[in-house]
Formats: C-alpha cells, sequence, structure tokens
C-alpha cells in the first residue's frame, strides 16, 4: 500500500505547447493518502484517463514527478509499481476459469499454490464469484466478467493501489448499486488506497470519502461529497455537482448596492463589501436551488421575481423564474407553496457563496 503523491505534474500531448489549453494536465501538486477511498470526478476530456495512466506508468508525463511512500517512480515501468488496473471494458482470459483468471496475478509472481488458493477463495468469497470459480470466464456476464475483472486488482496483497477507470460502464443499471456497494465493502475490508474515475457524482460520492474534482486538466476541489455540495471551490463545482446544479448571477457593486444588471438584489453588507473589493469584474454570487427561499407572498426582503414555470419531480418540484433578467432554478419540498406567475425570493447569507474570476472567496457573514 501507498502514499501517492503527484509533484509539480504536468502533461501535454502536444509537441510544442504553448497555452495552459495545450495541457491535457495543468501543473499540479495533489496527495492520496494511504488507505484511503478516493473518486476522480470530472466531465469527459479533462484528464482523469491522462492521469491514471501516468500514476500507473502507462504514460511518461511531460514534467513534474509521481511518488509512491516518498520515492519517485517516474522511471519505474507499470509492473514494478504494483498498481493494479480495472479498466471499463472487463480484462480477463476467456478461456480460462474464473479460479485461474483470479490465481493469474498471483502464479505470474511465483507465489505458493497454497496461498494462491487462500487469496482466491477469499476475494471470491467478498465478490460473491464463489459458485463461479468453474466456470469458464467466457461464459459469464457483462457483470460478472466485472467482478472478476476487479477480483484480478485485489487479489495481490503487495499492490500499491488500485486505479478504477469508469468500472461501471459496462455494468446493467440495477446491478451498478450492488457493485458500488460492493467496492465499498472491500475497501473496508482490504484498507487499499483506491482511486475511482467517474464523470458521475453519485458514484463519485458512494464510493469516495474524498472526491477530487478535475475541470480542463487541474484538480479545482479536493473535499467530501458534503464539502463540494455546501461550498463548492469553484464555480465549475458548484454547477457539476448537484441535481440541478447551483445558480450563478453575475454581480457588481454600485451606489452601496449588490446589482445583477439592473436589478438590486437583498444580500448582507459583508457581501456588498466583499463585491465592491474585489479586483476583477468576473464576479458570481452562487446560490444552490435546495437553498434559495421562495415565497409566495411579499416578504421582508423578499426580491420580486417572476415564475415560469414548475416540473414536478414526485417528493419535490423545481421551479424556473426570473429575477430581473437572471434565470434561476430553486427546489420546493412538496409541503411547500409552489407560487404561480409571482414569487418573492430571499438568499439566505449563510448559503450563499461569492466568486471572483470563479473561485470562491471569503466574506463576513452578517
Ligand atoms: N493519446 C492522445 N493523444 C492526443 N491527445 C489525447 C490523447 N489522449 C487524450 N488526449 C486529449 O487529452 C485530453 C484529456 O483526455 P483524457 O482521456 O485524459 O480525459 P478523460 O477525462 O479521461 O475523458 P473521458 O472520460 O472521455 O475518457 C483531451 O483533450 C483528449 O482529447
Amino acid at each position: 500500500m501507498a502514499e501517492i503523491t503527484l509533484r509539480s505534474l504536468a502533461h501535454t500531448y502536444l509537441p510544442n505547447p504553448r497555452t495552459p489549453e495545450d495541457y491535457a494536465i495543468r501543473e499540479m501538486n495533489h496527495v492520496w493518502h494511504q488507505g484511503g477511498a478516493y473518486a476522480l470526478l470530472g466531465p469527459s476530456g479533462c484528464g482523469k484517463s491522462t492521469l491514471l495512466n501516468i500514476i500507473s506508468g502507462l504514460l511518461e508525463p511531460s514534467s513534474g514527478e509521481v511518488l509512491f511512500d516518498g520515492e519517485v517512480v517516474n522511471a519505474l515501468p507499470p509492473e514494478a509499481r504494483n498498481i493494479a488496473q480495472v479498466f471499463q471494458f472487463p480484462v480477463i482470459y476467456d478461456t480460462m476459469t474464473v479460479y485461474d483468471n483470479l490465481a493469474f496475478p498471483l502464479r505470474n509472481v511465483k507465489t505458493p499454490e497454497a496461498r494462491v488458493h487462500e487469496r482466491v477463495m477469499e476475494v471470491a468469497d467478498v465478490l460473491e464469484l464463489t459458485a463461479q470459480l468453474k466456470r469458464k470466464a467466457k461464459n459469464l456476464t457483462a457483470d460478472e466478467k466485472q467482478k472478476v475483472s476487479m477480483g484480478r486488482g485485489l487479489v495481490r496483497d503487495d499492490v500499491s493501489a488500485i486505479l478504477f477507470d469508469e468500472p461501471l460502464t459496462v455494468i446493467d443499471p440495477q446491478l451498478k448499486w450492488k457493485l458500488r456497494r460492493k467496492l465499498k465493502e472491500i475497501h473496508q475490508r482490504f484498507q487499499i488506497t483506491m482511486v475511482y474515475v467517474t464523470h458521475d457524482q453519485l458514484e463519485a460520492s458512494t464510493f469516495a470519502d474524498k472526491i477530487a474534482v478535475m475541470y480542463e486538466g487541474q484538480v479545482v476541489q479536493f473535499g467530501t461529497p458534503r464539502e463540494l455540495f455546501e461550498a463548492p471551490n469553484h464555480t465549475f463545482v458548484g454547477y457539476f455537482i448537484g441535481s440541478p446544479g447551483m445558480n450563478f448571477l453575475d454581480v457588481m457593486a454600485r451606489d452601496g448596492s449588490v446589482m445583477t444588471g439592473d436589478t438590486e438584489l437583498t444580500v448582507g453588507r459583508g457581501i456588498h463589501d466583499a463585491v465592491a473589493r474585489a479586483s476583477s469584474s468576473n464576479i458570481k454570487l452562487g446560490i444552490r436551488p435546495e437553498f434559495v427561499e421562495v415565497h409566495a407572498e411579499p416578504v421582508e426582503g423578499g426580491m420580486p421575481a417572476r415564475v415560469d414555470h414548475a416540473q414536478d419531480l414526485g417528493t419535490y418540484s423545481i421551479v424556473y423564474l426570473t429575477l430581473g433578467s437572471v434565470s434561476l432554478k430553486a427546489r420546493i419540498e412538496e409541503d411547500q407553496v409552489t407560487p404561480t406567475e409571482q414569487a418573492w425570493l430571499r438568499f439566505p447569507d449563510a448559503h450563499l457563496g461569492l466568486y471572483v474570476d470563479e473561485y470562491r472567496v471569503e466574506f463576513d457573514h452578517e
């Protein structure tokens, strides 16, 4: 098992990179602690697979270092790094039995047969593959094959870490949740450093204790699922996490007020002061749909807004609103009155985020 450190790591696929956009991985420093369950979450093309391949040694970074337990491993080939990688599609030998597939990584490093048997039985038990051990792998279902693939990653007890690259892509939706829970259970039992790559926030938050959100080749936030929800560090995290994502309003300070376009917002003095002293004109106020207070009648400090439509999702509704010229979404629970036509909104200070040049900045709360 190992702690994995990325030091000033950067990667480009281009021969003569000029701008930050030319990099698949922009210079980053990051630590995956030993025994942690992590997710690497981000949209297609943000650099997740590139980063995993650099860690496992399949790809050499353009600059910077990868360290396992403080030792630089850049020069080590994949097989010497003791990293197990589970890919989107199962990597197994179809003509072998499930038992032999699971035994393969151990036999490959000349493990005594008694130990091979012990480990194969243990891993098969955890993955509920014991009844399939004698079957040829080619006769298995897609999810059974992926379980064997995962088992091959888990069977060696000397691996530094297991990297999962979208491992549930080929799995039936009904079985996905089961395998996700299984992976979590496996992590608790074996305490191996696990990094799980996905573009699905639900998969990331059910598996991981901490999630690294990647955007344009950078880790823009590394935090617990709760931190990502409550205090997104970057507008992308606010938009990407949550369903629907965070509302963002372009704001500016004018004559002692905070304005979005020509509409004055009712917000605290601390926000006004932070907006007024910001060094950039790219300033956004963020609030999650869950925290927008929606009233059907005028209330003190309520900002009048137009109700465009409401989407009933069973136990709650999403209301689409227009405040001045800005579109907003708010979540209304089933026991609340859903206004029609007109509403009055309040933004509780505690749930507002202020973003300057897309990054969250602090302000004094009332
Ligand atoms: N072999 C390659 N040659 C050139 N460019 C590449 C190569 N592999 C990836 N890229 C580019 O690098 C960037 C990051 O790609 P990467 O595959 O790491 O992203 P990802 O987040 O894993 O996306 P996905 O979820 O679609 O696999 C993208 O712009 C991609 O087009």
